[in-house]
């Protein structure tokens, strides 16, 4: 597992910020377009801030959450909010956001026709995660109903999931479609995500759903 310890939150969201662009950047001249996956939650906001203010070809860039609480937009824990606030501002107002809500009671009701707006774009050309102190990313939470078929090989690209420290019913990428991100990373703060995603690495997967991409990612770490 890669490390990369920084003085403080600050210079983190700045430094991680530079390298996301410069990896959007690489695949827009390498490929034509690209996809960013980002995460919700409340630590990326400062990176947000930085990335959306970078000069690229965002129209060529198509932007979605790792994954999201089955609620509306107006609701404060909405992640797609979060993303419309924080980052689809500035240039990267130009970039595609693909929905991974829609209204309707249950994120099944909605499943096919999510699914169908993500898989064009994927493999996923940079991922950015996050990682709660109990070992999940994305909404992989130990202990969630459909934990098992989400980290299998064969799982579908997009699964509804609940889990009780989830709050609300979730939809998530699965574990198959982050691990094929082409650049990964992982954003913590704190001495309990840093002690838990240490520990990650030993654990059995159900236990600590993050160590399903942990070979394959860069960690961002500020206390
Ligand atoms: O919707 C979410 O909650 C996320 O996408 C989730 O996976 C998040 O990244 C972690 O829970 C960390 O969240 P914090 O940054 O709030 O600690």
């Amino acid at each position: 597992m890669k490390i990369i310890d920084y003085p403080d939150r600050e210079l983190m969201a700045l430094s991680l910020a530079d390298r996301l662009a410069s990896e959007l950047s690489e695949t827009l001249r390498m490929q034509g377009h690209a996809s960013l996956c980002l995460p919700g939650g409340t630590t990326p906001g400062p990176v947000f801030d930085t990335l959306s203010g970078v000069d690229l070809d965002w129209a060529k860039v198509a932007v979605f959450l790792n994954d999201e609480r089955w609620v509306p937009e107006d609701n404060p824990r909405s992640n797609t909010a979060l993303l419309r606030a924080r980052f689809l501002r500035g240039p990267a107002a130009a970039a595609r956001l693909i929905p991974l809500y829609a209204a309707a009671p249950t994120p099944e009701d909605r499943l096919d026709e999510l699914t169908a707006g993500i898989t064009p774009h994927l493999p996923i050309s940079v991922l950015l995660l996050g990682m709660g102190a109990d070992m999940h990313t994305a909404s992989l939470f130990p202990g969630a109903d459909r934990l098992a078929q989400a980290l299998a090989p064969d799982a579908p690209a997009l699964m509804a999931l609940r889990a009780d420290a989830a709050g609300e019913p979730r939809i998530t990428l699965t574990a198959r479609v982050l691990k094929a991100a082409l650049r990964l990373h992982i954003l913590i703060t704190g001495a309990d995500k840093r002690a838990a995603i240490e520990r990650a690495a030993s654990l059995p997967l159900e236990q600590a759903p993050v160590r399903a991409v942990l070979s394959h990612a860069t960690i961002h770490w500020a206390e």
